[in-house]
């Protein structure tokens, strides 16, 4: 296999949805047969759901989860735990055969605090692809949560977008950060094809791009540029051949 890696990001609420869960996979199967693929997943919504259940109030600013060290036991055994083996699981039903691991395994990744406002929120940095080159030449699915550790030892929390671009930094892979919408619209809910940093920042500032849709090509735009590639913003209901192909989501140009 000669091609770069791709590099799917997949958002949490992808493991509500089963049937879109199992044909995603279905689809890196058959891409897997020329080029390895690795999985990066969020699980923002099942961490949504349990902390409300612990009646431990979560908030985000800018997207990003404010984290008290001592909701990462919590955070920690969703992202790493519960959200990686069910992805695991997919990808087993779809005839796959994963890998679930997180930034901090095989020291891949290294991750260092954001700023003290967040708590345990962290900013990741490539370090090391032996483990990821190793499993994808072995045709296995590399399946990475988004938990790393700084060089001390502490476990942070890591935006899932984040973690995705530096795995694709780390093997120079092709990044599809795959959501819940078509890609990036524009005032009238119209899918944009093609985006560049200006572009992006007037619809910030129009307050078109919010939330998560700004994490997102925030992390589009660096990846982008570090790659010197583009990178797409896409559905996970669409084939990965189709978004592959330019047929549909956003491409944010470097
Ligand atoms: N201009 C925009 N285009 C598309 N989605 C947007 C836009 N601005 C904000 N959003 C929101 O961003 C969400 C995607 O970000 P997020 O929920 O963080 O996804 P994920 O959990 O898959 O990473 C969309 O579901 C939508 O509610
Ligand atoms: C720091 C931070 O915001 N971490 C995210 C990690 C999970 C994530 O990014 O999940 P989605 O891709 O499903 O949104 C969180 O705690 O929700």
């Amino acid at each position: 296999m000669s091609l770069s890696p791709i590099v799917i990001k997949v958002g949490g609420a992808l493991l509500e949805d089963e049937q879109a869960a199992l044909s995603l996979l279905t689809s890196v199967g058959e891409v897997m047969k020329t080029r390895p693929v690795i999985i990066v997943h969020g699980g923002g919504p099942l961490v949504e759901t349990l902390m409300a259940a612990l009646n431990l109030p979560s908030q985000k600013i800018d997207g990003l989860r404010v984290t008290p060290d001592e909701h990462m036991p919590y955070i920690c055994g969703t992202l790493a735990g519960s959200a990686n083996k069910s992805l695991c699981a997919f990808a087993i039903r779809s005839g796959l055969t994963p890998v679930g691991l997180s930034l901090l395994d095989g020291g891949m990744v290294s991750c260092e605090p954001l700023d003290e406002k967040y708590g345990a929120v962290g900013v990741p940095a490539a370090n090391d692809p032996t483990l990821l080159k190793s499993l994808t030449s072995q045709s296995l699915l590399p399946v990475v949560s988004s938990i790393g550790s700084s060089d001390s030892g502490r476990l942070l929390n890591i935006n899932a977008d984040q973690a995705a671009t530096v795995i694709a930094q780390l093997v120079d892979g092709e990044l599809l950060l795959l959501s819940n919408v078509k890609g990036v619209l524009d005032g009238n809910k119209q899918l944009i094809a093609e985006l560049n940093q200006q572009q992006i920042d007037s619809l910030v500032d129009d307050g078109v791009i919010t939330d998560g849709m700004k994490v997102k090509t925030d992390a589009a735009l660096l990846a982008a540029a570090s790659l010197g590639r583009p990178v797409t913003i896409a559905s996970w209901d669409a084939n990965i051949n189709t978004i592959l192909n330019k047929d549909t989501g956003t491409r944010v140009a470097p």
